[in-house]
């Protein structure tokens, strides 16, 4: 019995443990099942604040376009069908290349590989909207992967740049037009030209570069004010673009210089200047269309250079710079004319500037010298001496008036080169009266840019003063382009001139305008005949015809008459048969020097009745 009772509570405790280990194990695996529904749920909470997150950001401000790896089109954001106009129907399920993928400068493929090598890629593109219109927008676009790294969406976020852009435009605009006619300037044509010039050396084929400036524009703005010299400017520059193609570049430099790029699209030099001197034609036939300005007709001339590239030039300045060299040259040749670029002229325009660079020191230098050419009457006595300005360039030697007085023109150098003439003239002038010579007057040359100062009237005054030179000793020789250039300002300022006793002489009269209005408008003393009709008196008949009418019509005028160039008692001998009264040239002497003209005047009495007295040449 009590073995029964042990067995028992034996067995009972067995069960208790058994029993005691499955309860244990139980719990285990409920707090395992537990923790791991605790697990899941934290997970689902999570994915559900994931699921809210992305919900809210695909509900933002930004579009946003989600598409498949077909780039068909499966999401669209309420913020994309704002920005597009697009209802999500209208898009879901059509191809994404209908509203835009495309970069603005790269083609899809390229894009993709992007998209395949980072995962993402960003740009600007042009997005269409609904009416029509296009936006452009920022797009960042990224590829959505399964766990194989299979690409299986695209979702692209875009923001809306116009605004952006816009501001991008007028800095643009401020940087690269001209801010009044509105045309690239100077920084984008030189660009162009970079672009142009390097597109024809590598496919062979030729463009042109016009240069261009307005004849004479200084006085149209001068006499108009510069509000109609702009308004000028504006419809000059639209004139011109209108008269060429659409890939043709108009562009205005600065001032009243403008540029023509006619890009290279032919591989046929022959034919590009062919093109262009068709065109060049045409901008030269512009001059025949008035300008209205202020109410008023005005007529406008260009002068035109162009440059062929790319065989002429390897950069945009060397091109520009070749340009500008043929307008200096077609300058020369009267105005609305045109020149093509020619090698040759490169060496000119350097042996220009150099000689530019030397004249800019000539004066400081004291290089220059005057030479006093007689002026004789009907009786062979010396009644004037024109001044004559010589220089002795450094390393070259004697450089004649005729090549360096141009050069000191263009570049403005002549009006203090024109002073120094004017002081020294008077001065020695003023020498000559002190010491008794019986000199009428000694007579100064004065150019167009010298006239043109505004000071020049004050200028003379003040010399005549401070030489103490009475004004009537002075002859200013004017040529007609200086008087005819602004008639108004040319009456204006000989009136003050007359005023205060100074002479003024028409030079080289018969070769310009030789308009009689202006010779009867205008208070001039004297009229000189130029010298090629002198020389010309026996060659020619029609040439002793002009010299005999001049004669007559200064004598009309109540003119003195002075015939330069004489050379031959024959040439003396017409011109006093037909009453000139008095004369210059070589047949009395060539240029000379101050003490040789007191030499001249002394000998014989001052007088050449029996042929010329011994030259003294310079
Ligand atoms: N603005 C200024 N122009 C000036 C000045 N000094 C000269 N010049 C102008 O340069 C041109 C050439 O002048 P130059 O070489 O001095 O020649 C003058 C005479 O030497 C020459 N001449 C005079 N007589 C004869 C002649 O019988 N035969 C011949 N072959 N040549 C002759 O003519 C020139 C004078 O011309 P003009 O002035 O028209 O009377 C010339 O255009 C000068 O004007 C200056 O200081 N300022």
């Amino acid at each position: 019995m009590a073995y029964g009772m042990t067995a028992l509570s034996l067995a009972s405790c067995l069960l208790a443990f058994v029993l005691l280990v499955a309860l244990v194990s139980i719990r285990r695996k409920n707090t395992a099942i537990a923790n791991l529904l605790k697990r899941k749920s934290d997970q689902l909470e999570v994915s559900e604040e994931e699921l809210r997150l992305l919900a809210t950001t695909f509900d933002s401000h930004e579009p946003i376009l989600i598409t498949d790896k077909d780039l068909t089109i499966r999401r669209v954001n309420p913020a994309f069908t704002r920005a597009t106009g697009f209802e999500r129907l209208d898009l879901v399920g059509t191809k994404a290349s209908m509203f835009s993928l495309e970069d603005r400068y790269l083609p899809w493929h390229e894009i993709h590989h992007a998209l395949e090598e980072d995962g993402q890629f960003s740009g600007e593109v042009m997005c269409r909207k609904k009416n029509g219109q296009c936006i452009p927008m920022y797009q960042r676009l990224t590829a959505v992967t399964d766990r194989h790294r299979g690409t299986t969406h695209y979702v692209a976020v875009y923001s809306d740049i116009t605004e952006q852009k816009r501001t991008q435009e007028k800095i643009n605009k401020l940087a690269f037009f001209d801010s009044l006619t509105g045309l690239p300037n100077r920084r984008k044509i030189l660009d162009s030209l970079d672009r142009e010039l390097a597109h024809a050396q590598r496919y062979e084929t030729a463009g042109a570069l016009f240069f261009m400036d307005i004849d004479n524009f200084k006085d149209i703005n001068d006499t108009l004010g510069h509000d109609h010299g702009d308004c000028l400017l504006v419809e000059l520059g639209r004139r011109l673009t209108d008269n060429v193609r659409k890939s043709d570049t108009v562009s205005r430099l600065g001032g009243d210089e403008f540029l023509i790029l006619l890009p290279g699209d032919t591989s046929n030099e022959e034919d590009t200047i062919e093109h262009a001197s068709r065109i060049c034609e045409k901008i030269l036939a512009l001059s025949e269309v008035p300008y209205i300005i202020a109410g008023q007709k005005h007529y406008v001339s260009l002068s035109i250079g162009i440059t062929i590239f790319p065989s002429n030039a390897s950069s945009p300045l060397e091109l520009l710079k070749q340009a500008d060299t043929a307008l200096y040259k077609a300058k020369g040749g009267g105005k609305n004319s045109a020149c093509f670029f020619h090698p040759e002229m490169q060496r000119v325009a350097e042996n220009r500037l150099a000689m530019e660079r030397d004249l800019r020191e000539a004066l400081q230098r004291d290089e220059f010298m005057l030479r006093f050419q007689p002026q004789v009457d009907g009786g062979g006595v010396i009644r004037g001496a024109e001044a004559l300005i010589r220089w002795t360039r450094p390393g070259i030697g004697a450089v004649a008036p005729e090549q360096f007085i141009p050069v000191a023109e263009d570049c403005g150098l002549i009006v203090p080169i024109g002073n120094w003439v004017l002081q020294e003239s008077c001065e020695q002038m003023s020498k000559w009266l002190q010491q008794g010579l019986a000199l009428d007057h000694v007579s100064v040359n004065v150019s167009p840019r010298q006239f043109r100062d505004a000071d020049f009237v004050a200028r003379v005054a003040r010399v005549l003063s401070e030489t103490q030179l009475p004004a009537r000793h002075l002859m200013l020789e004017l040529t007609e382009s200086v008087v005819v250039e602004n008639l108004d300002d040319a009456k204006s300022k000989m009136d003050a001139l007359n005023a205060l006793g100074v002479r003024s002489s028409m030079d080289d009269f018969g070769t310009g305008y030789s308009s009689l209005s202006y010779l009867s408008e205008l208070p001039f003393y004297e009229l000189k005949i130029d010298q090629r009709f002198v020389r010309s008196l026996f060659v020619d008949r029609k040439n002793s015809v002009i010299a005999t009418t001049i004669i007559a019509m200064a004598k009309s005028l109540h003119l003195r008459v002075l015939a330069e160039g004489v050379e031959s008692e024959e040439q003396l001998e017409f011109l006093r048969r037909h009453d000139c009264t008095n004369y210059q040239g070589y047949y009395f002497s060539q240029p000379v020097s101050a003490c040789e003209l007191e030499r001249l005047m002394a000998q014989a009495g001052n007088e050449y009745h029996h042929g010329p007295p011994n030259l003294s040449v310079m």
